[in-house]
């Protein structure tokens, strides 16, 4: 231990002057740039200036964590014996490691840019072996050790409370393995004392102890898309997370050009996830959400349900692209074009056969507009050149720009705009049923049709669902400016194919990590199974990967939960709880705010954070209740807020986590929307380590059978 926190302070020491010298350049500026010989011009000095500034900035911004978790002592060879399994591939002694020593950290640490690493980076291609390696399949590695720090421990060397060996190569009198990775629970105390650590505030990164099968997808390659279908608490999200970091270090170019984009279902998620990517050293990711991406208007209107369902639903797709390419006509007269004391002249066949050509190539409507003119351009200089030889520049663009030119094209192929494309269709029974007939059926097409349309484009008052729609029809205009060379998509399950497109659109050119559950699915379109959404996603083939493994949420309480699962009707795989600790509590009691008020005072008396859950329609009542009863409550608007109680409305508490979790009246949860029933399944998985469930009318059924040993009916208490 005393060698170890030595060597914490020697990397401290060194992470100071990395520090204090990415502020000197910053503020001694150009002049050191130059002296040291790495830039002679002005503006390259300037644009490193800029880079140096914004290291430091990051540097600085970083929050302070102990810099190592890990170290790694590689055998020499001698002393690796060939186990049998550990010859084949992905399976390497790399002779350069032997007998070499790694420290591995959040980041990389060293006394210099050019000094050999005091801290390994997690991501660098050595520290795989940390996660990856296991007694049967070494990896070269003679110890692993691990370090405990205290909790919320910015590093300091005293702060180092332990540590933990696992000798996974044996030595001459020292028979001993102790493995991880194959049995329920995990083979190290300090990797159990973090999976089981309370939970305060935003969401933390888990590097220290990724296990190898979320190693696996973290580290795939930046060229395949995947889907992880996680059961609740198998670390999706942080797989998703780190994933992305792992890919800006691994390839900072190929994903600098694009950049990188993690998608979340709504603001309070984003914001319980915001920390995890910069204490991993990532600032520069863009978080939000499928509706941040299409905001080119407020959504203003409310759709009602068929509304919305049909326009989530993939025809609407087929419908926008004909009523876009209805605008396109069949020349019907010859053009005749002025040039000087001539007139150029193309009959109205030759014309159509033209258009109808380009219409096949399928180009972006807005491509299709300027092939056309491009190509009666190219029309009238072979009869020009028939005349007096090959016609200049400078006359092609006159006739390019002829007026008669651009009102044939006004005339054949309308410049269009989304706006205007939509609220024609949504506005005007005729052109709905003109670019919907066969695709729609007549109630679908009245629920889509606005009851007073506005009179320009310019007045639409557009929902959500329109807005997807108006950026489909965008896409089919032109390409989306944005374009990411990577995209994580969390919730996935949740998205209507229409969403699945916008997401589609802005990674033509890069790859996907899908993230979700079946079951966790709550939304009217959500997806049933994971092809149909793939494809969607533009995916189709990308592989389906199940965690079942959960790290939040106790066995007692995923018993419960699977219970539920079975009634769900859904093809996944029920999870398991690496996690023996855990209260359930299922109680039956006569005044519902004054038990939920005891069930606090109860659950504060405890460490970590507490939530109230409660169908929508209860929620604002029961945070009444509790603030009339002396708490101090906060909202799902402001996680990491002061007080330790939230109070959610059901409908919030997607991909979110409390160590106490107090649940009031499932079956309201159920009856209040369609998919009640997954909604309760996302509510039961939020808790990490106590749920409390409190019900004046009887559970839904398939919570009755709740029979888990640590399950406690308590009838009524008389009054107290
Ligand atoms: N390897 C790990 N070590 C420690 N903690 C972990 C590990 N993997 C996941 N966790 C923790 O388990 C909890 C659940 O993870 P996460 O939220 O990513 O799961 P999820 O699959 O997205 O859950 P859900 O679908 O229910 O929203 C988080 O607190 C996360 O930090």
């Amino acid at each position: 231990m005393t060698r170890e926190r030595a060597y914490a302070r020697v990397c401290r020491d060194a992470m100071a002057r990395t520090v204090a010298d990415a502020q000197e350049r910053v503020t001694s500026g150009a002049g050191v740039v130059r002296e040291e010989g790495v830039s002679g011009d002005g503006a390259s000095a300037e644009a490193l200036g800029r880079a140096l500034r914004s290291w430091a900035k990051e540097l600085r911004e970083e929050p302070e964590a102990p810099l190592f978790f890990g170290r790694l002592d590689f055998s020499d060879r001698d002393a690796t014996p060939e186990t049998g399994h550990g010859t084949g591939p992905g399976t390497p002694t790399d002779a350069a490691h032997e007998a070499q020593r790694y420290y591995i950290g959040r980041r990389r640490v060293a006394e210099h840019p050019a000094a050999p690493p005091l801290v390994l980076d997690w991501r660098a291609p050595v520290s795989r072996a940390f996660y990856q390696a296991t007694a049967a399949q070494p990896r070269g590695v003679a110890v692993r050790r691990r370090f405990g720090w205290a909790p919320g421990s910015r590093g300091a060397p005293e702060d180092l409370t332990g540590l933990e060996d696992e000798h996974l190569t044996p030595h001459d009198g020292d028979g001993t393995h102790t493995g991880t990775g194959t049995g329920e629970a995990p083979a190290s105390a300090i990797v159990a004392g973090e999976i089981e650590r309370p939970r305060v505030g935003p969401m933390r990164d888990i590097v220290a102890t990724i296990q190898p099968e979320q190693d696996d997808l973290v580290r795939g390659g930046l060229a395949e898309s995947f889907c992880v279908q996680g059961a609740p608490g198998t670390g999706k999200t942080a797989v998703g997370l780190h994933r992305a970091a792992y890919l800006l270090y691994t390839h900072p170019r190929r994903i600098a050009r694009g950049g990188l984009l993690v998608l979340g279902p709504n603001e309070a998620f984003l914001r319980y996830i915001s920390q995890v990517l910069p204490s991993l050293g990532e600032v520069g990711v863009r978080q939000c959400t499928v509706g941040d991406l299409v905001a080119r208007h407020p959504a203003v209107a409310e759709d009602g349900e068929e509304a919305a369902r049909v326009k989530h639903d993939p025809r609407m797709a087929a419908v926008l692209r004909r009523s876009l390419y209805g605008r396109v006509r069949a020349p019907e007269e010859p053009l005749v074009v002025p040039d000087g004391s001539y007139r150029w002249r193309v009959d109205a066949g030759e014309l159509a056969r033209l258009v109808e050509l380009v219409e096949r190539e399928d180009p972006p409507y807005e491509v299709g507009r300027e092939r056309v003119r491009a190509r009666v351009v190219a029309l009238l200089r072979d009869r020009a050149e028939r005349r007096a030889g090959p016609p200049g520049a400078e006359w092609l663009r006159r006739m390019g720009r002829a007026r008669a030119v651009t009102a044939f094209l006004d005339a054949v192929w309308p410049k269009a705009r989304p706006e205007e494309v939509l609220a024609q269709l949504l506005g005007d029974a005729g052109e709905l049923s003109r670019s919907a007939d066969g695709l729609l059926t007549g109630p679908e097409q009245r629920a889509l049709l606005w009851e007073r349309a506005p009179r320009t484009f310019r007045g639409a008052r557009w929902s959500r669902a329109d807005l997807v729609l108006l950026d489909e029809v965008a896409g089919l205009i032109g390409r989306p400016e944005e374009s990411y060379g990577h995209v994580v998509v969390d919730e996935a399950q949740d998205l209507s194919p229409m969403e699945c497109r916008v997401i589609a659109r802005r990674s033509e050119y890069g790859s996907l990590t899908v993230l979700g559950d079946l079951a966790q699915g709550t939304t009217p379109w959500a997806a049933a199974r994971w092809p149909e959404q793939l494809a969607h996603l533009g995916r189709p083939e990308a592989r389906v990967v199940p965690l079942t493994t959960g790290f939040r949420v106790p066995r007692a309480i995923v018993a419960a939960a699977n219970a539920l699962l079975d009634s769900l009707d859904v093809p996944v795989p029920p999870a398991r709880s690496l996690r023996g600790d855990g209260e359930l509590r299922v109680r039956e009691v006569p005044d519902l705010a004054r038990a939920t008020a005891e069930a606090v005072r109860e659950a504060l008396t405890r460490a970590g954070s507490v939530a109230v859950i409660a169908a929508d329609e209860h929620a604002e009542a029961a945070r009444a209740a509790l603030t009339g009863a002396g708490f101090r409550t906060t909202s799902a608007e402001e996680i990491g807020g002061e007080a330790r109680v939230t109070v959610l409305p059901a409908s919030a508490a997607k991909g979110l986590e409390y160590d106490h979790v107090i649940l009031l009246e499932p079956s309201a949860i159920v009856a209040a929307e369609p998919r009640g029933a997954h909604r309760l399944y996302v509510v039961l998985t939020r808790a990490v380590s106590r749920l409390d469930i409190l019900h004046t009318a009887p559970l839904p059924a398939a919570l009755t059978g709740m029979t888990a040993p640590s399950t406690v009916r308590t009838h009524p208490r008389g009054a107290r």
